[in-house]
């Protein structure tokens, strides 16, 4: 059945945040429930109503994981601090065709602040929420014109301004929920925030002048002195300001819609010292995320479509701790004029689960050319047979339904791990079978490797060594597929299911080019993605090397070699490797570390049993924390200079890299005496030393 598209779109207006689809369906359909199923509701204003009760939903669990109780005097003073909040994002928002006025919370109306401090319950401060949307539009101008409260007069205060909060108010029913009534303040107040200036403003022809004039918007950062209390916390959380910028020199086109895109964004953790010189950072580091989707012709719709951004800024109340901040920085918009920062809201172009942003700190990179593919794809000659009918029923299990992890004794699909399943409840491989990966990855054993009779690697290079240099013998996981009877969420199909993590493609600065980040702390063992490009012949590849243009930075092909031992001779068309550099997914930009990478690649296989084919999971090997760049040891053997594929010089700043080349004596020793110490163990220096 095809997808709902109302139910497309609110997802794809949610990935751009950074949340998932998984997250935001219990969301949509309680607020569904709460609405009759009215969908207009839900979708106005970029679907703020949604993104409000998504937070919403996040900090009941949250309160409701602690065990308070539900309603508490606090209500009160939150949806107070969310009110004041409401009303300076407003003022921003009506103050737009004014740059330099920025609205501090601390301007504020003192009405605003003695009904905000009110300790009438919440039930009967609805109305607040119409006298502040007044006193805001008076901030917004000035206060040089009074606007009323009727439909008519509001007009007056501006776009974002319109009549319809009266009526939403006036058709609020009181719940007994605390959550419902949540949803029915924010409903409230949800018309003094929209964005509508943004996506929906645009008639009329694209020219520049009037995109300029619609799309400019103010920004601000705030710094509250040295005192990190909680109004002044407040306040700088509440100045963080949303904003697409948009700053049109030029046609638009697509190249020049790059630039236009340029803007700052930045997450950033401080870890548990929540300290004032850390908040500041937070906040000041928030993110920003114009979406970026330049496709096709400029017209209207795609413009708007470009320029869909969301912004949410979001206050917790007077429980302001370390977690929340964080999660108020991460959300916050955040963005410099001029800056030269550019920053792309989704390179996966909304293929996977999580969008996925690029962010350039400097601005002067060119932004990657490739196609974002979320599934490996044939090139061309590669024999890869996928079909039902080469499974065969004892290796899977058509028997089994559910979640074959929850067995007693485990199914035919964990006989290649031994018996038991690669993965543990939580979705994480298993500490034993991780370390035994790890252990071969990083200190082979002469039993660990095999060697072919006529390497495919070396076949029809120039330099044909005399021997082959030998293949690591690696442990599989098997996941269930589509023969077998379990569902989509069995434990044992984690690498399938593809990305959750949230992840960042951004600049390194060790000249590596592009490398990715995780957004979030990862435990060890945690599927991070898959390693995803065209599926080539050897022959294929050394092509296309062959024939590459020099300005391409080309991405370090993958071989598919874990089984080459079990085959004296392999065709031409089953020796095969996997090249991302033109079509590929968000593997593409993980860069090589030598030995100490915080990723280990596992195969896996999926549809077929044979193993020319299969696919490289890329997997945590200790806990990694947030905002670390994300590496994996791509194997490379730098001394050989007969393999057709050259080697990068490494920059990897690991004290065990590999490339001598350009290392001093000293290194090199240390390295040598690494090797040659056979009780040295190698993964336990570097757990002590990276972990
Ligand atoms: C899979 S891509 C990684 C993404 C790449 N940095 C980019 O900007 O597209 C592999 C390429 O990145 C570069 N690279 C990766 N790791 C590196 C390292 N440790 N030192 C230097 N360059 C590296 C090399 O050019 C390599 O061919």
């Amino acid at each position: 059945m095809a997808p709902n598209r109302r139910v497309t779109n609110a997802y794809n207006a949610m990935r751009i945040l950074g949340i998932s689809d998984d997250e935001v369906m219990p969301v949509l359909k309680r607020l569904l429930k709460v609405y009759g199923n009215s969908w207009e509701l839900i979708e106005e204003d970029n679907y703020q109503t949604l993104i409000h009760a998504y937070f919403e939903s996040m900090e009941y669990q949250q309160e409701k994981g602690k065990g308070k109780a539900p309603i508490s005097n606090h209500d009160g003073e939150r949806a107070r601090l969310k009110l004041q909040m409401i009303s300076v994002v407003d003022n921003e928002i009506l103050s737009k065709t004014s740059k330099k006025k920025i609205i501090k919370p601390s301007q504020a109306s003192k009405e605003d602040m003695k009904l905000a401090n009110s300790s009438q319950p919440l039930q009967t401060r609805l109305s607040e929420v119409e006298i502040i949307s007044s006193l805001s539009c008076m901030d917004a101008r000035d206060s040089k014109k009074l606007c009323h409260e009727n439909a008519a007069s509001a007009r007056d205060c501006g776009d974002s301004f319109d009549g319809s909060s009266r009526s939403h108010i006036q058709k609020i029913h009181m719940s007994s929920n605390r959550y419902e009534k949540e949803l029915i303040i924010l409903k409230a107040k949800k018309p003094k925030l929209h964005l509508e200036p943004v996506s929906s403003h645009l008639k009329g022809p694209c020219d520049d002048s009037n995109v300029n004039h619609r799309f400019k918007f103010i920004s601000a950062l705030y710094q509250n002195g040295p005192n990190p209390n909680h109004a002044n916390l407040s306040n700088m959380v509440q100045q963080a300001i949303v904003h697409p910028e948009y700053n049109s020199a030029g046609p638009c086109d697509d190249s020049n819609t790059n630039r236009h895109f340029k803007s700052i964004s930045s997450l950033y953790q401080n870890g548990p010292n929540l300290n004032h010189a850390n908040l500041t950072n937070m906040v000041q580091q928030a993110v920003v995320h114009p979406e970026h989707n330049s496709r096709g012709p400029c017209d209207d719709s795609n413009v708007n479509c470009r320029f869909k951004s969301i912004s949410t800024l979001y206050q917790y109340g007077p429980n302001l701790n370390h977690a929340n901040l964080t999660k108020i920085a991460q959300k916050a918009i955040v963005h410099a004029e001029n800056s030269s920062i550019q920053i792309l809201s989704d390179i996966t172009k909304g293929s996977e689960k999580v969008a996925i942003s690029l962010l350039d700190e400097t601005g002067s990179e060119e932004l990657p050319k490739f196609n974002y593919i979320p599934n490996n794809i044939i090139y061309q000659n590669a024999n890869v047979n996928i079909s039902l009918a080469r499974v065969a029923d004892e290796d899977c299990c058509s028997d089994c339904s559910g979640n074959c992890l929850s067995l007693t004794f485990p199914c035919a699909c964990s006989q290649e791990t031994g018996g038991e399943f690669a993965y543990t409840r939580e979705g994480l491989v298993k500490e034993k079978f991780l370390e035994a990966c790890i252990a071969t990855k990083i200190k082979p054993q002469p039993y660990h490797f095999v060697y072919c009779q006529e390497c495919p690697i070396y076949k029809g290079s120039e330099h044909m060594p005399e021997e082959c240099k030998g293949h690591l013998v690696r442990k599989f996981i098997k996941e269930c597929w589509r023969k077998c009877g379990c569902d989509m969420q069995c434990g044992n199909r984690v690498v399938q299911r593809g990305l959750r993590c949230k992840l960042q493609v951004f600049l390194t600065q060790e000249g590596k080019g592009w490398g990715i980040r995780t957004l979030e702390d990862l435990p060890k063992g945690c599927f991070v993605c898959e390693y995803v490009g065209e599926i080539l012949t050897n022959a294929e590849l050394y092509e296309r090397v062959l024939h590459k243009s020099s300005k391409d930075r080309h991405t370090y092909p993958v071989t598919l070699d874990a089984d080459w031992g079990s085959e004296r001779v392999l065709k031409d068309d089953e020796a095969l490797c996997l090249d991302a550099t033109y079509n590929g997914n968000i593997a593409r930009f993980i860069n090589h570390r030598c030995f100490d990478a915080n990723l280990i690649d596992i195969p896996v296989e999926v549809e077929i049993p044979d193993r020319h084919y299969y696919h490289i999971a890329l997997f945590t090997n200790r806990k990694v924390k947030a905002y670390k760049e994300l590496t994996w040891d791509y194997g490379i053997d730098f001394d050989d200079q007969e393999h057709p594929i050259k080697a990068f010089q490494c920059c990897c700043g690991s004290t065990f890299c590999r490339d001598k080349k350009k290392k001093g004596l000293l290194h090199n020793l240390l390295l040598y005496l690494c090797y040659a110490m056979s009780e040295f163990d190698l993964s336990s220096l570097f757990n002590v030393t990276h972990a």
